[in-house]
């Protein structure tokens, strides 16, 4: 591996140059590139400092504006903020800078397992995730700036008209889709110049590292008369293509870097890496946020004052939890706890997630299986930022799809994308075996399997889940992940639906681009299903218990809606009800989660928030 896990070796250090001799000139070329790599790929100067010295020696005074958590939505909010310089605006933010694995897409798996990445273990079901260790799914998200934003697949893609007008005619008056259609514009909107530079969107489309596979499927879709997509975010798009990606030049562009780190030198904005937020204080009459709680390193508890708002952007996960704790959620859960009542909210309620099953197909090696040459691929990347390391795994090949042939209607109801594992690829197995806990039996199988063949993984994810989970409180201490319960499953339309799904792929087997490769559908033993015959409807709805799991787009758990509507938590305008002084601006606010990726989305809302709350204060 190129460089050491979960660290950032650069940051703060010198480097110098390799003492390689000129004995073999391409070689000392990549040590010497190598070297300075490592200290290039990510350095301090792309985050914005750390005020958190500052703090523990000097205190902190009151700010206008504190944002907790410092992810794709609440770094766009601090770095709309702060564009006011007479505002003052603190954000808050438990991770650190990500570490360098976070640049590059080839080292998704090992940052899923570096400390950037918070892993949940979700409640057992047993209608889903069986294939996982315990019968549990393991949740993942970013811990570190830029947040989840940091460590996800960088795909790009803007909620439908269609899932924006369902929020506004549901009651969150100001998000139909025209009304937030400038938003999303101007998030990839380039604004600002050196001197006065201005945050947004960098998009780029994906370059995929496996193009004989891509083309593969690209001529099966072909023959199944899925049409490739010019462009996302065409009004209809029941299409495939490649998304977008938030990388550029051999890097990502998180909204951490491309948004605060871009602002880093604004005097009226201070970031607090590593400090946990851990309770909201308010007044008497629980109208009014009056601090925030925190604990910075780990070490020592602070708080700060806030004298304008405080915007709540911890993630869909935590976020419900941190109000929750502070005495905001449904009553009987927080009574348990001894938690004393802010406000009656269904706070960690509605909680969704594309639930995404995992079909397995073999296919004899293809002669690049052999393996490509890294030394080339190190090269092409320190030359030109380009090349294998700067390339996407197949998953960026996405389709959007509509598998119910009874309705009428243009909405997609399942988002494909696959990925492409070689003959002797181990280390990709071991690694995404050991962040999704695959069952170490089947993991066997399958390695097993790729000793001889080729193995491509079919993502089916549901667009729109009917099934809805929960989030609460373990216990009342902030340390503790809080209860998640995925919920997959539990409605049978979302059954019928992930079955419609597993026709469209073996339909993919007829094809006679699939047939030409020998592409077979690999059978797992499991030997709950294989008591049923292979491939019919029972066999099915068996395998779907195994290997349903996440499709770690989390949201909806802090609902907006009508203020009057007592399944809500915000108003339209993003205000926690009965509190005058606190918004939540991340992914838990979407009333009901977009149809396809929510990182682009969330930055929308992250827009939006900033947009409303200048119009109140300016
Ligand atoms: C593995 C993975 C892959 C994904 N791939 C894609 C993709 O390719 N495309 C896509 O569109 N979406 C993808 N997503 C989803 C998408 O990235 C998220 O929906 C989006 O980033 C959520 O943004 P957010 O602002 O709500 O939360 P986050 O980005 O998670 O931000 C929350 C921030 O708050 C911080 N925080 C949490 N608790 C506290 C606290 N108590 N105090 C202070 N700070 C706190 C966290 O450290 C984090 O920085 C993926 C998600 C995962 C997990």
């Amino acid at each position: 591996m190129l460089f050491a896990s979960g660290t950032s070796a650069c940051a703060g250090h010198h480097c110098s140059g390799s003492s390689v001799g000129a004995v073999n000139t391409l070689v000392s070329l990549l040590v010497e590139g190598i070297l300075s790599a490592q200290c290039n790929i990510s350095n301090r100067t792309l985050w914005p400092e750390d005020y958190a010295e500052q703090a523990l020696n000097h205190g902190l005074a009151g700010y206008d504006f504190v944002v907790i958590g410092g992810g794709s939505a609440g770094s766009a909010v601090a770095s709309r903020l702060s564009e006011n310089s007479n505002w003052s605006v603190l954000l808050l933010e438990a991770g650190d800078d990500p570490p360098q694995e976070s640049e590059l897409p080839i080292f998704s798996s090992e940052l899923l397992n570096s400390k950037a990445a918070y892993h949940y273990t979700v409640e057992a079901n047993n209608v889903s995730c069986k294939a996982f260790k315990n019968n549990q799914c393991r949740w993942s998200r970013g811990n570190c700036l830029g947040g989840t934003g940091s460590i996800n697949g960088m795909v790009y893609v803007e909620g439908t008209p269609e899932n924006h007008d369902l929020w506004c005619s549901q009651g969150s008056k100001g998000w139909c889709y025209d009304e937030l259609r400038q938003f999303y514009t101007k998030a990839k909107t380039p604004q600002g110049n050196s001197s006065h530079p201005l945050g947004y969107v960098v998009l780029n489309p994906a370059n995929a590292t496996d193009m004989e596979f891509v083309e593969l499927v690209t001529s099966a879709w072909d023959e199944l008369k899925q049409n490739r997509l010019t462009q996302f975010g065409d009004e209809n798009y029941l299409h495939y293509n490649f998304a977008n990606v938030t990388f550029a030049n051999g890097h990502r562009w998180s909204t951490g870097k491309s948004y605060l780190g871009k602002v880093r030198q604004r005097p009226n904005l201070k970031v607090i890496k590593n400090a946990r937020v851990t309770k909201l204080q308010f007044d008497k009459e629980h109208e009014k946020l009056l601090s925030v709680e925190f604990v910075v390193r780990e070490k020592r508890t602070m708080k700060v004052q806030v004298n304008k708002e405080a915007i709540l952007s911890a993630g869909a996960l935590e976020s419900p939890k941190l109000l929750m704790l502070s005495g905001i959620g449904p009553f009987s859960h927080l009574r348990r706890l001894n938690i004393p009542l802010r406000h009656n909210l269904p706070v960690g309620r509605n909680l969704q997630d594309h639930v995404v099953l995992n079909l397995y197909f073999k296919m004899p090696p293809s002669p690049s299986s052999s393996g490509s040459n890294d030394l080339d691929g190190i090269y092409e990347y320190l030359m030109h930022g380009t090349g294998p390391l700067a390339s996407f795994a197949t998953g960026q090949l996405t389709a959007y799809l509509k598998t119910d042939k009874n309705t009428t209607t243009t909405s997609k109801n399942m988002h494909s994308y696959l990925v492409a594992m070689k003959k002797g690829s181990f280390q990709q197995l071991e690694l995404s075996a050991q962040v999704s806990g695959l069952k170490d039996e089947l993991k066997d199988f399958l390695r097993q399997q790729l000793e001889q063949h080729d193995i491509f993984v079919l993502y089916i994810l549901l667009a729109q889940p009917k099934s809805r989970g929960s989030i609460k409180l373990k216990t009342s201490s902030s340390k503790d992940p809080p209860i998640i319960d995925a919920g997959y499953l539990t409605q049978t339309e979302d059954k019928l639906i992930l079955m419609s799904g597993i026709e469209y792929a073996l339909n993919l087997l007829e094809t006679s681009s699939f047939r030409e490769r020998q592409i077979e559908l690999l059978r797992i033993p499991l030997p709950e299903c294989d008591g049923y015959q292979f491939k019919s409807l029972e066999y099915w709805y068996c395998f779907m218990e195994y290997f349903s799991s996440t499709g770690y787009h989390f949201a909806g758990t802090i609902k907006m809606g009508a203020k009057e509507d007592n399944i809500t938590c915000v108003d339209p305008e993003l205000r926690v009800k009965g509190v005058r002084n606190l918004r939540v601006a991340d992914a838990s606010i979407m009333p009901r989660v977009t149809s396809h990726n929510t990182n682009a989305p969330t930055i929308m809302i992250g827009e939006k928030a900033a947009d409303m709350i200048w119009k109140q204060w300016a």
